[in-house]
C-alpha cells in the first residue's frame, strides 16, 4: 500500500478488527470485521481506499469473494462505477459456471463464477478481507484467467503474512499487484 495509505487511517482501522481466539477452532486467532462493518466511517474510509486502488489499476469489474469479501466488494463497484461480480462457493450460482477447486489446511474447497459474466476486455480488482494461505485467492485468480480478463490486482484489508499467501498467489498474479491496507 502506498503513502496515501495515511497512519491514521490503517490505525481506526487496526482498531476496528477484533481478535477472536480459538475461533473456528483451537489455534486459530480469528479477525473478526465486524466492528469496522458497523462503524461507517472505518467502513468508508476501507471503501475509499479500494476505490483509488481500483482507480490506479486501471479495473473495469471488482470480484468478490464470498462472503466477506462481497460486504467489502460492493460499495466498491457501487462508488467506482465498476460493475461487481461474484466468486461464490461450490452450487451457489444459477447459470453456466466455471470451478475451480483449492487445498485447505485440511482438506479441498471449490469457489465458481458465472462464465459470462467476465471477458477478455476485463481488467479485474478482487477484493476481499483476508489474505491467509492465499488458497482462496489463488483459485480465484485461475478462474478470472480461465474467462480470459486480466487481473488488475488483489486489494485486502488484512494479510497473514505469516500464512506465506503472498508467495502461494504470486504466479497466478502474474505481475499484478497484491494491495495489503494491514499486513500482520
Ligand atoms: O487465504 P485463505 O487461507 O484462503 O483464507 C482467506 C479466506 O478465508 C475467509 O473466508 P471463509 O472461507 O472463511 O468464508 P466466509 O467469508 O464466508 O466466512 C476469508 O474471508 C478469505 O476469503
Ligand atoms: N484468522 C482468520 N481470521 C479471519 N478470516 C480468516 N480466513 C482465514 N484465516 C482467517
Amino acid at each position: 500500500m502506498n503513502t496515501a495509505t495515511t497512519e491514521a487511517t490503517r490505525e481506526l482501522l487496526l482498531s476496528r478488527i477484533r481478535d477472536v481466539p480459538d475461533y473456528p477452532k483451537p489455534g486459530v486467532l480469528f479477525k473478526d470485521i465486524t466492528p469496522l462493518l458497523a462503524d461507517p466511517v472505518a467502513f468508508g474510509a476501507l471503501t475509499d481506499l479500494f476505490v483509488e486502488l481500483c482507480t490506479r489499476h486501471g479495473a473495469t469489474k471488482v470480484v468478490g469473494l464470498e462472503a466477506r469479501g462481497f460486504i467489502l466488494a460492493a460499495p466498491v463497484a457501487v462508488r467506482a462505477g465498476l460493475g461487481f461480480v461474484p466468486v461464490r462457493k461450490a452450487g451457489k450460482l444459477p447459470g453456466a459456471t466455471l470451478g475451480q477447486m483449492y487445498e485447505l489446511e485440511y482438506g479441498t474447497a471449490e469457489v465458481e463464477i458465472h462464465a459470462e459474466d467476465l471477458s477478455a476486455d476485463d481488467r479485474v480488482m478482487v477484493i476481499d478481507d483476508v489474505l491467509a494461505t492465499g488458497g482462496t485467492a489463488q483459485a480465484s485468480l485461475e478462474l478470472i484467467r480461465r474467462t480470459g480478463a486480466q487481473v488488475a490486482g488483489v486489494s485486502v484489508l488484512m494479510e497473514l503474512g505469516f500464512l506465506s499467501g503472498r508467495e502461494r498467489i504470486r504466479s497466478a498474479l502474474a505481475g499484478a499487484p497484491l494491495e495489503a491496507v494491514i499486513t500482520l
